[in-house]
């Protein structure tokens, strides 16, 4: 019989994340017993009811004891008080790993609470998620076909980080491995970035009318694609923003000028620089399509 890898998993925050973690891992079998930490009873009572975890934490110390590996899956907001929270009760052996979409600020976070079980934290990100949140939204499949950034320490074990791509391999996942700072760099870029636009056109579209219905009657498919991800938690995207805001603010400037670019060649009605523009822009996008992978 093959040996299962977990005998206890700890998830710090049931939602999508943490949730389809645990949903994952059980489907492929990687899991005895999974413990959740978390804020909202009634979110945990569903997780409970839903069989995504086995057991409900009664405090830090008992859900801690013996645990194989601890999942942090809430907002990176809380990481420093979560960090303080569960220092004081980690066993020697147990790997520490998170999901959050910054990694500097969770690194830090670790730096300056971990202590001696720094070696144990394999900082993680899984680039798979959804608009919607909550453990009513996980899903077993959410990481199939999907990356998975670790970005370890110079400190970390290499079998933490070795038993930390096992599991999310066993999620379906593909592991890659990258600098911290390289990490919070492209993902401003592909992802607050965007995220950050289409918060940005809605309010503006807010502000800008006084009746949203009538302005968003007729509204299409494009603007449903475009502003899917305005639909995303309010607080985890805050935390996200500020967390990573030195690489947003200089991809924000950056598209500010690009935006002002194309104000001037609209401005001077230059429809060969505008289909030049645009010719580029698909390019690139139709290319990321093709080779994705
Ligand atoms: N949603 C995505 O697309 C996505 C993708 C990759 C990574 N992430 C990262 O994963 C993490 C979780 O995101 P999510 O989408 O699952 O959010 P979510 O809102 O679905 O789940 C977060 C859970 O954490 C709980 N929580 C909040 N503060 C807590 C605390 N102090 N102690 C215990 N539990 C607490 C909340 O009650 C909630 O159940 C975030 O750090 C986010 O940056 C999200
Ligand atoms: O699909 C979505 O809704 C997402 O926003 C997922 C998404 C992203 O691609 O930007 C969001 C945040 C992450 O940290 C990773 C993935």
């Amino acid at each position: 019989m093959t040996q299962i890898p977990l005998n206890k998993l700890v998830i710090i925050g049931v939602g999508l994340i943490g949730g389809s973690f645990a949903m994952a891992l059980r489907k492929a079998d990687a899991v005895r017993h999974i413990v959740g930490v978390g804020r909202s009873r009634e979110n945990m009572q569903r997780a409970l009811e839903q069989g995504v975890i086995d057991e409900i934490a009664e405090n830090m110390a008992s859900a801690l004891e013996n645990a194989d590996l601890i999942l942090l899956a809430m907002p990176v907001g809380q990481t420093e008080v979560i960090m303080t929270k569960l220092a004081p009760h980690l066993q020697a052996d147990t790997i520490v790993t998170d999901a959050g979409s910054t990694k500097l600020d969770v690194v830090t976070a670790a730096r300056n609470h971990l202590k001696e079980n720094l070696k144990n934290f394999v900082p993680g990100h899984p680039i798979a998620g959804a608009e919607q949140s909550g453990v009513r939204a996980a899903q077993h499949d959410l990481y199939t076909g999907k990356h998975v950034i670790l970005t370890p320490l110079k400190e970390t074990r290499l079998d933490a980080i070795e038993k930390t791509s096992i599991l999310w391999q066993a999620c379906g996942a593909k592991v890659s491995q990258m600098q911290v700072e390289a990490h919070d760099e492209i993902l401003a870029a592909t992802s607050h970035l965007p995220h950050i636009l289409a918060f940005a056109l809605m309010h503006h579209l807010h502000q800008s009318t006084d009746n949203p219905e009538n302005l968003l009657r007729f509204a299409g498919s494009g603007f449903r694609d475009f502003t899917r991800i305005a639909s995303s938690s309010p607080e985890m995207w805050r935390d996200i923003c500020l967390a990573n805001r030195k690489a947003l603010l200089k991809q924000m400037a950056k598209y500010q000028d690009e935006l002002q670019s194309l104000q001037a060649i609209l401005n001077n009605g230059d429809g060969k620089a505008l289909e030049k523009v645009f010719s580029q822009a698909r390019e690139m996008r139709e290319d990321w399509l093709k080779n994705k992978h």
